[in-house]
């Protein structure tokens, strides 16, 4: 059915407006290639809008041949009148095949802005040259460090992670991803061992730098491998171990730290003039780095260097435009390795791959993706892994069960009545405040008097999807912070607000040493000549250390009683109380903000489902897509 022939641009515009599928933005740029190109067919203007708009909403390209026709009046009218003349929305100085710079690049079945356009040509470039094969060692050498670094290999209850080490050992670009407590941070540490100790081993050591996409993410990554590295074995390594520790790095930066970028958001320091000084890039909380990030990292990555991707497929993507980790991690729950990369890892680790996670027409990239399969931090009867495991699966019929048997470590709370989940918090709140009333400590003691106040404060957290209502984060936050007042009414008073308020950063503030995500305790010292100083204290760079912030210093903050899922990405916490939202068709509540708020959990869950099960079930079948065409370009620029 071809579209009504007496559409106009502005009458269509307008629908969009008034039906909330366009913004404003969306409308100035379609009428912008209407003035710059006034014989630009009525497509090419409608496509600019419907293009612009797709693109705030996280993707990198409009799908022409998307089947489903949905997404508001403008979206159905072009996706009808292209797929009847798929030329209609040709323009040469508008829209164009990527050749010269035109605000919108048409390229096979999508539709790009052109920053979008050719930053995805760029990472996919960068990608291809490192999913060349590189030049990996002898099976037998790479088995000598695997076996002394995982024990003998029969019987390995660990060979994903091997496989994932000799995968790693084949070419230049690896991607290991996995669930909570399957042993990422585990397999990168013995992978780094083994790619250093055969560097040593030929008098070239490499330079290894360690990053994440917020402090926190890059703070725990550091903490896990400098406690991996005493652990290395003492002996039968082919180099001297004390030798390859001096070697194997204990600090992370976040990327935007590494790359130079200021936080006013302007260019990098490091670029492909400036590349960065390294051999090997390892990058954790990979599925919240977006492809603006991944593109200004790989222009400042040297040529040749690795590049090891470690995240959760699963979880939820960055809100910024892109979700590169899911993408390239397309085919991971099947693995997809040739029999010649099945072969490959079998010489290299000692254990075979089973015949099912091999498919001869696995794509080059499948080959450089491995999946952790085997959860350590939560066993077979875990209530937090069976949830987290239904969620992933998007399995309703398990989630029915699980809401029906519910397990000593989670709770569900499936109605706005049942505030048993407060009572929870309210004794949470009394352990973190009741000793803020009571005398102060000496200067002396004060670092480990606040360490104790932040370990206390780490111990539970309420998360939620929305930031509005009563059920968001700002409804959530005053009603929390009316009940820590009445459990401790006797707290001192400062002018931020009474001592123990949790404050989450929300912007990087490098000069102050505070980052995006960090959460801080307001809390009173006694200052050196009587009288209370305020500061912010905040887990210090050393794992015994409190960094103190002045209050006033500090520009964007927030209360963080409860804070979003988003935020709360990259750190875990012993108990989450997951709030959600109370209406079903909330489009905010989906599998992957379930899935990362219950993988936020260690020990304990409490699920709030002030709409009922409904909202829950409902997300479960709700996923974030995002489109893209990065796997194509990737293949696409093979050689
Ligand atoms: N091969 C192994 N042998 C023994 N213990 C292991 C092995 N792999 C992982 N572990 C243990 O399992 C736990 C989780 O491992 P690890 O922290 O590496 O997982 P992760 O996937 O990085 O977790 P997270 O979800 O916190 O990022 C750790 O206590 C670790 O020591």
């Amino acid at each position: 059915m071809t579209p009504p022939a007496t559409d106009t641009l502005d009458a269509l515009l307008q629908r969009g407006l008034a039906s909330g599928e366009l913004r404003a933005a969306d409308v100035a740029f379609a009428r912008m290639a209407q003035r710059l190109c006034p014989d630009a067919p009525l497509a090419t203007c409608l496509a600019s809008a419907v293009v612009s708009r797709h693109a705030a909403d996280g993707h990198i390209a409009w799908p022409i041949d998307s089947t489903a026709a949905t997404g508001g009046p403008c979206r159905a009218w072009l996706q009808r009148l292209l797929a009847h003349a798929p030329h209609a929305a040709d323009h040469p100085h508008w829209l164009g095949d990527g050749s010269a710079a035109t605000p919108l690049v048409r390229h096979g079945p999508r539709l790009y802005l052109w920053r979008h356009w050719q930053r995805e040509q760029a990472v996919a470039r960068a990608l291809a040259a490192r999913l060349q094969p590189a030049q990996a060692p002898a099976p037998n050498q790479a088995r000598a460090w695997l076996d002394a670094l995982f024990g003998p290999a029969a019987n390995a209850p660990d060979a994903d992670q091997r496989w994932a080490c000799a995968c790693a050992l084949r070419q230049a670009l690896t991607v290991i991803t996995g669930g909570p407590g399957t042993g990422k941070t585990t397999t990168v540490a013995r992978l780094l061992a083994t790619l250093q100790g055969l560097a040593l081993a030929q008098g070239a050591p490499l330079t290894i730098a360690l990053a994440a996409p917020t402090g926190k993410a890059a703070a725990r990554l550091a903490a896990a491998l400098s406690q991996a590295w005493p652990s290395l074995p003492p002996a039968g390594l082919p180099v001297p171990t004390d030798i390859l520790r001096r070697h194997l790095p204990s600090t992370a930066r976040t990327l935007h730290a590494l790359l130079g970028q200021r936080p006013d958001g302007g260019a990098a320091r490091h670029g492909p003039d400036q590349p960065l000084p390294l051999d090997v890039l390892v990058i954790d909380e990979a599925s919240m780095v977006d492809l603006e990030l991944l593109h200004t990292t790989v222009q400042a990555l040297p040529p040749q260097a690795r590049l090891i991707l470690l995240g959760d497929r699963d979880q939820l993507a960055s809100v910024q435009a892109g979700a590169v980790l899911a993408e390239l991690c397309l085919h991971a729950d099947a693995a997809r390795w040739r029999p010649s990369t099945a072969q490959a890892l079998h010489a290299a680790t000692g254990v075979p791959v089973p015949a099912e996670w091999t498919d001869p027409g696995g794509d080059p990239l499948d080959q450089a993706v491995v999946m952790l399969r085997r959860s350590r931090r939560f066993d077979a009867d875990s209530g937090i892994g069976r949830w987290a495991q239904a969620v992933r699966q998007g399995d309703v019929d398990a989630v029915r069960h699980l809401l029906r048997q519910p397990s000593p470590d989670v709770s569900v709370h499936s109605s706005a009545d049942d505030d048993r989940w407060l009572a929870t918090w309210t004794a949470h709140a009394h352990a973190l405040l009741r000793p803020l009333a009571d005398a102060l400590p000496d200067a002396a003691d004060v670092d480990a008097w606040a360490q104790q106040r932040l370990a206390q404060h780490g111990r539970l957290q309420v998360l939620c999807a929305l930031r509005h209502g009563p059920w968001g984060v700002e409804g959530l936050n005053a009603r929390l912070q009316r009940r820590a007042e009445a459990t401790a009414p006797t707290l001192p008073q400062g002018p931020w607000g009474p001592a123990g308020q949790p404050w989450l950063i929300t912007r990087n503030q490098p000069a102050l040493g505070v980052m995006n995500g960090d959460l801080g305790l307001l809390l009173p010292r006694r200052a050196p000549g009587g009288g209370l100083q305020w500061r912010l204290a905040l887990p210090g760079a050393q794992a015994s250390g409190v960094q103190w912030v002045l209050p006033a210093q500090l520009g964007h903050k927030e209360l963080a009683w409860a804070m979003t899922v988003h935020k709360a990405q990259g750190s875990e916490f012993d108990h989450v109380i997951l709030v959600l939202p109370p209406d079903p068709d909330s489009p905010l509540a989906t599998r992957e903000l379930l899935y990362t708020g219950i993988t936020r959990a260690r020990q304990r869950l409490s699920l709030v489902l002030p709409g009922g099960p409904d909202t829950l079930l409902a997300a479960l079948q709700r996923r974030t897509e995002r489109d893209s065409g990065l796997r194509d370009a990737v293949l696409a620029a093979l050689p």
